[in-house]
C-alpha cells in the first residue's frame, strides 16, 4: 500500500472532533452573511515549502472580510513605504471591538490597521493618494490573487448587502476625514474597503496566503516574491499585537499564532518559517471570532507545538565538529564542520569556538557541506570570522559543494580559498 502522510488524517480528526460544537451564531449585521450554512467547517495548512493539507469543506468559498486587513496593509506598505503608512495608522492594540472608533490621542491616527477605522484608512493608502478608486480595488484584488496563487474575485451580493448597512463604517470614514486622516471621499473609500472585504477565498487560499507571510513574502507555490521581507515582518508583527482584537494577550500567550479573523467565519494564521493556516466555520463568538476556528487554532498550537514562543533548540548544534584534517599541498588544517541553517545563534557558537581555539596559526577550513543555508546575519558573521582569521595571517579554506555561501568576499576583497573537502586525520566530535 502506498505511504500516506498522517498530517491529513490529523486534520480530518480535528474537523470530526470539533464538528458537533454548534456554539455561536453567524454574523447577521451583513444580511447576506446571515444566509451562510452554519455547519460548514474546513481547515487547511500550508508549509513554507508549499505543500497544502486540508480537511472538511476545503473548496467552499466565503468572503475574506477582516482577514483582508493584513493583506491590504501589506499592499499599502509596499506602495507607500513604512513611514508614510505609520503617519496615518498606528500599530498599537486597541483592546476594543473591531468597529470602535479607536483613535490615538494627539495624532488621531487609528490605533492599528486591524480595526475598521485603521483598515478603511489603509485601504485608501493602497496605490497612493492619486490612485483611481476602481484601480485601487483592482490593485487589492491583484495583490491578494498573487498571494493566493490564483485569480480571486469579489462577491457582488455580499458587497451590495454590506453597503446597504454600512452606516457604521461610513461614520468612521467621516470621522477620519474630519481629523484629516482620510483624504478620499468617505462613501467612495467605504465602497472600496467593502469590495476588498467581499473577495472570495477558500481555507486553502488563506493557508497559502498565510504561508507567504510566514516565508518572508515569498509565495511558496509560485516562488514569486509577492511582498518584501520587511513588509511580511511588519504585517506579522501587527497581526501578533492586534490581530485578535480585544483578546490579543490571551491569544498570544495561549495560542501563539499570529492570526486574523473575519466575520464570515474565516481565520488566518501564519507562523514564521513554519506554516500558514486557514480555518472556516461561520458561527461566531461574542467578539466576532469563529468558535470552531478558534478551537482549531488552539488544537494546532497545542498538538503540533505551533507557538511563536516555543523555544525548542532551534539552530542547536550548528558546529557539528572541530577536527584536525589535511589538505593536499597545505598539510595540517583545522576543520570546522557546520550543520543546519546558520543564524545568529549557530554562527555565534562557531565564533566562540574560534576564540577559544589555540593560537596555533593553523589554516582553518569551514566545511559547509551539511549546511542547507545561512540567513543574512549568519552569512555576515561567518564572513567576518574569515576576515579576522585572514587579518591574523591564517589561511582560510571553504568547502561549499552546494554554494550556500556564494561570492564569499569577506568585505575587503579577500576571499577564502575554495577546496572540494579536507580529509580528516583524527575525527574528534
Ligand atoms: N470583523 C470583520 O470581518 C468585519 C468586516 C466587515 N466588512 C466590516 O467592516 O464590518
Amino acid at each position: 500500500m502506498a505511504f500516506r502522510s498522517p498530517v491529513p488524517d490529523y486534520l480530518d480528526e480535528i474537523v470530526e472532533s470539533l464538528a458537533d460544537d454548534t456554539n455561536g451564531a453567524v454574523a447577521d449585521y451583513i444580511p447576506e452573511l446571515a444566509q451562510a450554512d452554519p455547519d460548514r467547517f474546513a481547515v487547511a495548512l500550508t508549509t513554507v515549502d508549499g505543500r497544502t493539507y486540508s480537511a472538511g469543506d476545503d473548496d467552499v468559498e466565503f468572503s475574506i472580510q477582516s482577514i483582508s486587513k493584513p493583506f491590504a496593509y501589506a499592499a499599502a506598505l509596499t506602495d507607500l513605504g513604512l513611514d508614510r503608512v505609520l503617519d496615518k495608522v498606528g500599530v498599537e492594540p486597541s483592546g476594543e471591538a473591531f468597529n470602535e472608533l479607536s483613535l490615538e490621542g494627539e495624532s488621531h491616527r487609528p490605533m492599528n490597521p486591524m480595526i475598521n477605522a485603521g483598515a478603511i484608512t489603509t485601504h485608501h493608502l493602497v496605490g497612493g493618494p492619486d490612485c483611481d478608486p476602481d484601480e485601487r480595488v483592482q490593485r487589492v484584488v491583484r495583490v491578494f490573487s498573487a498571494l493566493a496563487g490564483r485569480e480571486l474575485r469579489i462577491d457582488d451580493a455580499v458587497c451590495r448587502s454590506e453597503l446597504e448597512t454600512a452606516d457604521r463604517n461610513l461614520a468612521l470614514a467621516h470621522m477620519l476625514r474630519s481629523h484629516g486622516i482620510l483624504a478620499g471621499d468617505a462613501a467612495q473609500v467605504v465602497r472600496g474597503y467593502t469590495e476588498q472585504c467581499s473577495i472570495l477565498v477558500t481555507v486553502r487560499d488563506l493557508a497559502v496566503m498565510g504561508a507567504t507571510l510566514a516565508k518572508g513574502g515569498v509565495q511558496p507555490v509560485t516562488g514569486d516574491a509577492v511582498v518584501e521581507p520587511w513588509v511580511a515582518r511588519q504585517v506579522l508583527g501587527v497581526m501578533t499585537a492586534c490581530g485578535m482584537y480585544n483578546g490579543a494577550g490571551e491569544w498570544l500567550t495561549a495560542v501563539g499564532i499570529p492570526a486574523k479573523s473575519g466575520v464570515a467565519g474565516g481565520i488566518l494564521g501564519a507562523l514564521p518559517a513554519q506554516v500558514g493556516i486557514g480555518v472556516f466555520s461561520p458561527r461566531l463568538d461574542r467578539n466576532g471570532n469563529s468558535v470552531r476556528g478558534l478551537r482549531t487554532c488552539r488544537r494546532l498550537s497545542a498538538d503540533m507545538g505551533l507557538h511563536l514562543m516555543e523555544a525548542e533548540a532551534l539552530g542547536a548544534g550548528a558546529l557539528r565538529s572541530v577536527h584536525p584534517g589535511t589538505l593536499p599541498d597545505v598539510g595540517e588544517v583545522l576543520v570546522y564542520e557546520l550543520q543546519g541553517i546558520i543564524q545568529f545563534r549557530g554562527a555565534e557558537t562557531v565564533l566562540r569556538e574560534l576564540e577559544g581555539a589555540s593560537e596555533s596559526g593553523q589554516p582553518v577550513v569551514f566545511d559547509l557541506a551539511r549546511v542547507p543555508g545561512l540567513n543574512d546575519v549568519g552569512r555576515r558573521m561567518i564572513l567576518e570570522a574569515m576576515r579576522r582569521l585572514l587579518l591574523a595571517d591564517r589561511r582560510v579554506f571553504l568547502v561549499d559543494p552546494d554554494g550556500v555561501l556564494p561570492d564569499p568576499d569577506v568585505g575587503d576583497g579577500r576571499r577564502p580559498e575554495i577546496v572540494p573537502s579536507a580529509s580528516s586525520t583524527d575525527r574528534s566530535h
